[in-house]
């Protein structure tokens, strides 16, 4: 695995690095087969890709869309993932909302999680670990990703694809989320973190040689690449400065 830090001066630079990369990506990817599959996160992401992702020159017809993680909550809620796509995505980047695999929000939430890894198991192939083209994460200043929360039981997870939580330490509490082994599983990688309130978890992230890491710094895949855009906030704790 190789990991790249890139530090960007404003939102401007950090929106062309994630959708330059994005872009290399897919053309790589759509190279060799015909199905680009990305796995989306919810926060300050979306802003960056609503904003990036409409001047990246693509085949978006053959691109799929799954969540990291998703929020327990009906998708005309405000905390839900999926509905922020919905409203603020579709209206900007052209694809169709079949494009994108979604929880089902009636379910309990054991069930969703369930439901879930069926509808994934649709996509990939059964017997191994679900292979992601692109995983798009965020770190939460507690250095959460996903739904993967710092000393949670479910960082152990090593059976299921997608596992449910319902004590989330960050409301709403019952969400469903990718287990590691699935993140580390990825051809590709790429955390977007911006902001000095998250300085400090960064650099334990990045440079930390913790007995226990934190969720974010768990992610490592085997394979692939690894790809760490940041703001000059968020990296200004790191020893580069
Ligand atoms: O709760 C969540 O938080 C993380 C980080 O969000 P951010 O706004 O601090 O970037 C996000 O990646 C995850 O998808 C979401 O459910």
């Amino acid at each position: 695995m190789s990991t790249k830090i890139t530090v960007c001066k404003d939102e401007t630079e950090i929106v062309k690095e994630l959708c330059n990369l994005i872009e290399k990506q897919s053309n790589c990817c759509l190279e060799k087969t015909n199905e680009f599959k990305v796995g989306l996160s919810g926060g300050s992401l979306i802003k960056y890709l609503v904003n990036g992702l409409p001047s990246v020159k693509t085949d978006w017809t053959k691109w799929r869309f799954f969540f990291c993680d998703e929020r327990l909550v009906p998708f005309d809620d405000n905390e839900s993932t999926y509905g922020a796509y919905k409203r603020d995505f579709l209206s900007h980047v052209p694809v169709l909302e079949n494009q994108f695999v979604v929880i089902d929000p009636t379910l309990e939430v054991e069930a969703a999680a369930a439901d879930y890894q069926q509808k994934l198991e649709k996509h990939f192939t059964m017997g191994q670990w679900p292979k992601f083209d692109l995983l798009l994460l965020g770190v939460g200043p507690d250095g959460h990703t996903c739904s993967l929360f710092p000393g949670h039981p479910l960082l152990k997870e090593d059976k299921k694809w997608v596992a449910p939580i319902n004590d989330s330490p960050k409301p709403p509490p019952c969400r469903v989320t990718l287990t590691l082994p699935v993140l580390n599983n990825a051809h590709c990688v790429i955390f977007c973190s911006t902001g000095n309130s998250k300085a400090r978890t960064i650099k334990r992230i990045l440079e930390g040689n913790e007995a226990y890491p934190l969720p974010a710094a768990l992610v490592k895949p085997r394979e692939g690449k690894l790809h760490w855009i940041l703001d000059e906030g968020a990296a200004e704790c790191l020893d580069r400065n």
